[in-house]
């Protein structure tokens, strides 16, 4: 109650000065440290922003929801700079306390085609270490971000594009597009922070048979296994069904709102947290195997001759 008369007095600007008080009366009442307070307060200034131009932010100053837009032609391959930017992006999105995110692709046909194969075919172990940690870590702040989060799926989404949208709350996809992690049909073992947002996404049945099988759904199978939420025509209505399922948290307290989601998502955290160098070392010595690497190298050669 004290929190929700709190949030809702809050929205205009708030001075420094204003803001140590406020936090100091709180602080009294709750009990609660005063650095959290300060993190909790609501968002105060959004910025539209250049950014880079692999990751464009752009934040709507009315309702605080950035779109956040791929943009690493031709499909979005995840590359070690791709990550970075997208990290770079989640950590201001996080610092400047916007009311929520929209993640989606300036690709006219994919949302992201995965991570880049040039990353996986013949690596070079330093980059990619740094590449599998900023990974990690994109996936540390996407699904766990303290504002909701939702994926305009306008394209593909096979593989780390599937992962990246369902690291979201909510998803919209347009109509003649396959999502699904196909890891397996290519010889991979899912890493675990993989397999953790698959299963909060569908039920852990579904979650088996989609990750053993490698299956790539239609839009509509999808929607019907429910790993997207909802079906648009195009980009523009995508966003706008995200917009809408971003809005109901309006009227919701955004400290109840986000330490629910937390606490939802927090095993799955931890999980990761706990093992990230271990996961690393299962995965480069699984990626260097020969015959994983020549199942790369063909796979590559075959996408390349279509
Ligand atoms: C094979 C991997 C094996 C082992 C990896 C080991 C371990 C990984 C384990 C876990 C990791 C976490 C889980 C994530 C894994 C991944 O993401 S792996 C990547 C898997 N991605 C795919 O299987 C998708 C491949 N791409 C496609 O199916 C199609 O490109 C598309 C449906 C997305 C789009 O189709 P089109 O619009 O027809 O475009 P093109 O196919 O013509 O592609 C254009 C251009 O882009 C190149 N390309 C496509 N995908 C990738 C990619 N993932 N990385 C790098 N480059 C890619 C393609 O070769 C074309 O290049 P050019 O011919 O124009 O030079």
């Amino acid at each position: 109650m004290l929190l929700t008369l709190f949030e809702s007095h809050t929205h205009f600007f708030l001075s420094m000065f204003q803001k140590m008080i406020l936090t100091k009366i709180i602080s009294n009442t709750l009990s609660l440290h005063k650095k959290q307070l300060i993190e909790w307060l609501p968002a105060v200034r959004y910025f539209s922003s250049p950014t880079n131009p692999l990751v464009n932010v752009d934040v709507n100053d009315k309702s605080g929801i950035a779109v956040v837009t791929m943009n690493r032609k031709p499909v979005n391959g995840l590359s070690l700079e791709l990550f970075e930017a997208m990290s770079k992006a989640l950590d201001d999105l996080e610092n400047n306390r916007i009311r929520g995110a929209i993640l989606t692709s300036s690709c006219p046909t994919v949302f992201s085609a995965g991570l880049d194969l040039n990353e996986l075919y013949q690596p070079d172990k330093k980059r990619f270490k740094a590449f599998w940690t900023t990974f990690q870590d994109v996936w540390l702040k996407l699904y766990g971000s303290s504002f909701p989060t939702a994926a305009a799926i306008n394209g593909h989404a096979p593989a780390g594009g599937c992962f990246l949208a369902i690291s979201c709350e909510y998803r919209v996809m347009c109509p003649d597009y396959k999502i699904g992690l196909n890891e397996t049909r290519l010889g991979i073992i899912a890493p675990i922070f993989l397999r953790a947002s698959m299963r909060n996404t569908v039920s852990n049945r579904e979650a088996e048979k989609a990750l053993t099988l490698g299956t790539l759904y239609s839009t509509e199978d999808a929607l019907k296994i429910g790993l997207i939420d909802e079906i648009a025509i195009y980009k523009v209505k995508a966003i706008e069904r995200c917009e809408n399922f971003l809005a109901q948290f309006n009227n919701v307290s955004s400290i109840a709102r986000s330490f629910t989601k937390r606490s939802l998502r927090q095993k799955d955290l931890e999980e990761l947290e706990n093992c990230r160098e271990e996961d690393f070392n299962i995965f480069w010595s699984n990626l260097i195997e020969p015959s994983v690497q020549k199942q790369i190298g063909d796979y590559m050669q075959s996408l390349k001759k279509k």
